[in-house]
């Protein structure tokens, strides 16, 4: 059956393993378990690092008995790569083994205040919350790994003692799973890779190097992946000046529509929509109205050929999970943006090879919301549900409203720690339908809000993306193979040992495009009443 490569997806919802052929995206055998969250207080949320090990273990072993009964074997498992939720900051004790504290997940913010006491060690007194931008390319925020530590560090005393007696070790989740697996207190690797360091807020963006520097290799985070795995690669670009005259094409000849369309620079977004299903996403493509091209489904290749598309490859992603992150790959250069997205390590091959830098706008609560929809608010039993009683509102008054599931704050573009949720519009006719609704509308219109800071960041590379975007309208597709992420992992493992080509042509993925079908009026109008809904939403919980 092999050579097989396999990832290993820990999420924040869900974990999965699954088994790739290599150097293609034919899934062989996977197996997928959901995750527990902990909420102690409000704004907390944490996670069981035991659970995480034995959930990712659970998965392997499931994906294997399937290998087996399809006749495959262990054996023809050349490489396994690693890709995770990032963020999340895990303490344990070298010596056991065992978890000093549960995970502090990304989305947590008890350390809003931490995060105000170093606002007020700015210098000059301004709170810049930009201040570590140039070194890190991440605001001062709880959502990021190093405050959580300090957290740990000032409350938890068993942390303490152990960092005083030098026997804590910390990591972003990829490090837990990778000690653990590589023998744990019988010489475990304690590492990580720049991806997931670049969201620590400890590691500098320009020489990759800890605060003392330490060789980081193995594994992606797992937005990284997906842009991996959705192939926004850098296909033979080693050069600055490669990357540059890439950015800065020959205006195309434009074939098919004839009409010359002025848009942003996402003339080519992909979308993942892990677990999320066609309808679903049919949803949330109409509401990205002006980003989205709707066409026949067409294999990738086709879709790469059309309208004398450019030739180029697409360059941003969204995924949807339990938040929704935007990356957009903007080769070696580190674009930095003055409307709150971040700038990040997108990838990096290899140590020889110089790390390729991403843009990301990040969503905190995307899928999340029909998580609370469903365990919360019991108003659906299902996620498959959410859409066909989104729909029921579409025939009802009552549907007005609009909810900014601001639970923990709000991330990109916003970067505001006391934003809280709200619902406003809701009238006497307002039923679940509508709540349901808002809530699938909410997904999209943070899309937009992560869209539009992308476009207006104009920056040197983008604008001149956005010269391209103008001539070619805008194509967004979904692949048909929706585990981007995994492949993401699996491609850069297999790379590794030889078994994937990452130079070598894009793999073909059958995809679905998309375009709008509601009017640009509408979408203008409802656009500017969810920017009244964000307004209400902010410095709730101060
Ligand atoms: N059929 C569906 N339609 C819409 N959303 C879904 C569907 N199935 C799962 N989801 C959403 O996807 C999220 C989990 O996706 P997953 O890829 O497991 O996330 P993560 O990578 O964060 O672990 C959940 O929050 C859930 O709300
Ligand atoms: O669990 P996901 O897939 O929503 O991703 C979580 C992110 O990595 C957090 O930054």
């Amino acid at each position: 059956m092999g050579p097989l490569v396999g990832a290993i997806d820990a999420g924040t919802s869900s974990a999965r393993f699954i088994l790739f052929k290599a150097g293609t995206t034919e899934i062989v055998a996977s197996h997928q378990q959901e995750l527990s969250q902990i909420y102690p207080q409000e704004g907390w949320v944490e996670q069981d690092p035991m659970e995480i090990l034995n959930v990712v273990r659970d998965c392997i072993e499931n994906t294997i008995d399937k290998l087996i009964t399809k006749g495959g074997s262990v054996n023809d498992i050349v490489a396994v790569g690693i890709t995770n939720q990032r963020e999340s900051t895990i303490v344990w004790d070298k010596t056991t083994g065992g978890p000093l504290y549960n995970s502090i997940v990304w989305l947590d913010v008890r350390t809003s205040s931490t995060v105000d006491q170093l606002l007020d060690e700015v210098p000059n007194q301004t709170r810049n919350k930009n201040y570590l931008k140039p070194l890190c390319g991440l605001p001062l925020s709880p959502y990021f790994s190093a405050v959580k530590l300090k957290w740990l560090y000032e409350n938890i005393p068993k942390v303490k003692k152990a960092m005083i007696a030098g026997n804590c070790l910390f990591g972003t989740v990829d490090s837990w799973l990778i000690w653990n697996l590589t023998g744990a207190q019988n010489g475990g690797l304690h590492i990580t890779d720049v991806t997931n360091a670049s969201r620590t807020m400890l590691m500098n963006i320009d020489t990759l190097k800890w605060d003392p520097g330490i060789p980081l290799s193995g594994c992606l985070g797992d937005q990284q992946s997906a842009l991996v795995g959705q192939q926004c690669l850098n296909r033979g670009q080693s050069s600055e000046e490669d990357v540059q005259s890439d950015l800065l094409p020959e205006p195309p000849h434009l074939h098919g529509s004839g009409q010359v369309v002025k848009e942003n620079v996402f003339q080519r977004v992909l979308i993942s929509l892990r677990n999320h299903g066609h309808s679903i996403s049919m949803y949330i493509f109409e509401k990205l109205g002006p980003y989205i091209n709707f066409e026949d489904s067409a294999p990738h290749s086709d879709f790469c050929g059309m309208k004398n598309m450019l030739m180029e490859l697409p360059k941003a992603k969204v995924t949807y999970g339990t938040g929704c992150f935007l990356l957009y790959n903007t080769s070696n250069i580190k674009v930095h943006s003055p409307k709150g997205l971040l700038t990040t390590v997108a990838y990096k091959l290899g140590p020889k090879t110089p790390p390729v830098y991403a843009l990301e706008g990040s969503v905190a609560i995307a899928g999340a919301a029909l998580n609370w929809l469903r365990d919360n608010l019991e108003i659906i039993s299902s996620f498959g549900e959410a859409q066909s009683v989104a729909e029921n509102a579409k025939h009802k008054q009552g549907g007005e409203v609009y909810f900014v599931p601001a639970f923990s704050g709000l991330y990109a573009p916003y970067w505001q720690q006391e934003a809280r949720g709200v619902i406003v519009g809701i009238s006497e006719e307002t039923e679940n339908c509508h709540i349901v609704k808002a809530t699938l509308d909410a997904v999209c219109f943070q899309t937009r809000d992560i869209l539009e800071a992308m476009h207006q960041d104009g920056g040197s590379p983008l604008v001149n993306l956005q010269l391209q975007a103008d001539l070619a309208g805008v194509t967004v597709m979904k692949p048909s193979m929706a585990e981007s992420t995994a492949l993401g992992a699996a491609m850069v493992a297999g790379a590794a040992v030889g078994h994937w080509d990452l130079d070598g042509p894009p793999m073909s993925i059958p995809s679905t495009k998309w375009q709008p079908k509601i009017s640009e009026d509408e979408r203008d109008v409802s656009y500017s009443r969810w920017k009244l809904a964000i307004d209400r939403s902010m410095g709730w919980s101060i």
